[in-house]
């Protein structure tokens, strides 16, 4: 037997080697889906419930393990997902406590109607948090949501009519119907608490993949990238403070109905804590990891009531010991599928590409100043694009082309002047919202989002209003070659799976570029594209941008390769001490004395 295990053993570690496991790959996809999960929590919980019994000591741990569940997988999106650490949790718990409690108490309500109710009133709570808390840093949101957790807790206490004061509530039976008899039996609530336990599971993991969660997860790893392609980090946020909330709520009337009675010393800033440290144990922003942190927390404390001296000190030392050993918790952080988005671009036909012919002027910059302090890194820039123009931005160091981007693509407010695309102004538009209007750019340094599967990141980007066919079809194209430039084959699923995390400079590049393209820009902004590429590798890019600029796609390219600028761009603007130095054809670049001597130092 011993051998045989080895031997299993073996062949395992033999297939991790090579990739993969040896469980075949249609199981795997099965064992992988959030619904095999979820059914088997479901199937798993009821199978214990039926031995035990819901009314047994065992059965009643179980149950509140379930209810636990859900708070952290609530507290999960929030924390894990939105990255916004919260210390709120057992707030929305009290509160859809309660408010389960007052519906059923006082006006006879059925279990099915109190708790959604109670899920809303968690929902427009977190809603309300998040919109001030949308705004914070991580520290500051840790101490407004536990100063969230103790208004809502001396609350319980003032509202005494309401609420039963200290005395708490009593009564919280399970009905079927409005104002009927509460049920006989145990199992309404023990069947309700799996299965809201089991669906809960499945919402949250379906959150992680859905297009709202990969905008959270994109705005946790990288804000300032998420906002350049369209994406509001607030927004996001507000949203996913407002999910956990809900699903944290709805744990709190699950809660009531299995206690049957509620007070005040129930929910106390301990119980925020205790949520926190279980989706931190289980892996935060991992699926199974709150779960599996719910089961750890609730059973760790109590096998320690054997030793009533000790079980503090065992408890404390246990959790040092697992996070010294799984500092990120128990379970990672996996990167998401999204197949469907390599498949779309993978089946984008051909284009033909027409000759390149700038067209009429669409973003128009009027005298655009912005200063930082006392440096005037813009001091009254004026320029404009044409449709299907390439404009290269050149200037020496610290000349202001990075910040002319920055304002234009609304990461940076002007300090005076004006930004018109289509004659509408963008000046004083936040990122996300320009890069709706269709301004796409890069960054000097790729801003790509590490916990992310490639096909994630393609996945992300929109396009936003009106584009004609041809130039859609255009820039996917682009984005095709430039993953494929950067060795990543959009026909393999396997490349598509990878995390960014893992890949090259020069692929996250091309993926950051990728993907600007994957939002079809009317304006592409480049900044410093080449860098660290080789010359194979910088041909196929000029190639790309040269293609989608004769789509109609108008890009400004800020760049230190000469080179490349004098074979691809249509117009050479020559930056100085933040004002524009020069203008005019590549081609007159090196015959103008004044750019030769600001930028090559010729005198
Ligand atoms: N966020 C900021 N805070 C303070 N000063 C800044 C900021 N961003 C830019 N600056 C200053 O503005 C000036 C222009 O900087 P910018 O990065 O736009 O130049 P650049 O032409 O892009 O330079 P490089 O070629 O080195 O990237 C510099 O003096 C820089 O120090």
């Amino acid at each position: 037997m011993s051998y045989r295990l080895s031997a299993l053993s073996r062949t395992l570690r033999a297939a991790a080697a090579r990739g993969h496991d040896a469980t075949p790959a249609p199981v795997r996809r099965v064992l992988a889906r959030p619904a095999a999960h979820s059914a088997a929590l479901l199937v798993t919980a009821t199978a214990l419930l039926a031995l035990w019994g819901p009314l047994s000591y065992n059965g009643y741990v179980l149950q509140l393990v379930c209810l636990y569940a859900v708070a952290t997988l609530g507290l999960n999106i929030t924390t894990g997902y939105a990255g916004a650490l919260s210390l709120g949790q057992g707030a929305s718990f009290a509160i859809g406590a309660y408010v389960t409690a007052v519906l059923v108490v006082s006006h006879g309500w059925p279990i099915w109607a109190a708790l959604p109710v109670a899920a809303l009133a968690g929902l427009a709570a977190g809603a309300l948090a998040g919109f001030p808390a949308g705004r914070l840093g991580a520290i500051g949101l840790a101490m407004m949501s536990l100063g969230l957790m103790l208004v809502v807790n001396d609350m319980l206490i003032q509202f005494q009519s309401v609420t039963g004061g200290n005395n708490g509530l009593a009564g919280i039976d399970a009905r079927l119907w409005f104002g009927g008899e509460p049920v006989s039996t145990p199992w309404v609530v023990a069947i309700v608490i799996v299965v809201v336990a089991s669906v809960s599971y499945w919402l949250h993991a379906r959150y992680r993949t859905s297009r709202l969660g990969r905008a959270t997860v994109a705005v946790r790893d990288e804000p300032i990238g998420a906002s350049a392609l369209g994406v509001s980090g607030y927004l996001t946020k507000v949203v996913a403070f407002a999910a956990g909330s809900a699903l944290g709520a709805l744990s709190g009337g699950l809660f009531s109905f299995l206690s049957a009675y509620i007070s005040p010393d129930a929910f106390s800033s301990n119980l925020s804590i205790l949520f926190l440290v279980m989706v931190v144990l289980g892996g935060s922003g991992s699926r199974l990891g709150p779960v599996v942190g719910a089961v750890l927390l609730v059973l760790i404390p109590l096998r320690l009531d054997a030793y009533p001296h000790l079980n503090n000190l065992l408890y404390g030392a246990l959790l040092i010991v697992l996070m010294r050993l799984r500092p990120r918790g128990l379970f990672s952080r996996t990167a998401a599928p999204a197949p469907q988005a390599l498949r779309d671009l993978a089946a984008t036909p051909e284009v033909e590409v027409p000759e390149r012919a700038p067209g009429e002027p669409i973003l128009k910059v009027t005298d655009l100043r912005r200063s930082f302090g006392g440096v005037d890194a813009l001091g009254g820039v004026s320029m404009e694009l044409r449709r299907g123009e390439i404009v290269g931005l050149i200037g020496p160091n610290g000349s202001g082309k990075t910040t002319l981007l920055n304002v234009v693509s609304g990461h940076y407010p002007p300090t005076a002047g004006r930004i018109t695309l289509h004659g509408t102004d963008l000046g004083g538009l936040g990122a996300a919202a320009v890069a709706k209007r269709g301004v796409s750019r890069t960054f000097q340094t790729p801003k790509t989002f590490p916990g992310m599967s490639i096909e994630e990141h393609l996945a992300l980007p929109a396009v936003h209003g009106e584009r004609d066919e041809a130039m859609r079809d255009a820039c996917r194209r682009g984005a095709l070659t430039l993953l494929e430039l950067g060795g990543l084959d959009p026909h393999d699923p396997a490349a598509g799976t990878r995390e960014s995390r893992v890949m090259s400079h020069g692929q996250l590049r091309f993926l950051e570029a990728a993907m600007a393209l994957g939002t079809c820009p009317e304006v592409l902004l480049l900044d410093e594209p080449a860098a660290g590429l080789s010359a194979a590798e910088i041909e196929g890019f000029e190639r790309v941008v040269s293609d989608v600029a004769a789509a109609g796609v108008a890009v400004v390219i800020v760049e230190h390769h000469l080179d490349m600028i004098s074979r691809l761009v249509d117009r050479v603007v020559v930056l100085d001490l933040g004002t524009v130095l020069w203008e005019g054809e590549p081609g007159d670049l090196h015959s103008v004395d004044s750019v030769r001597a600001a930028y090559m130092g010729v005198a």
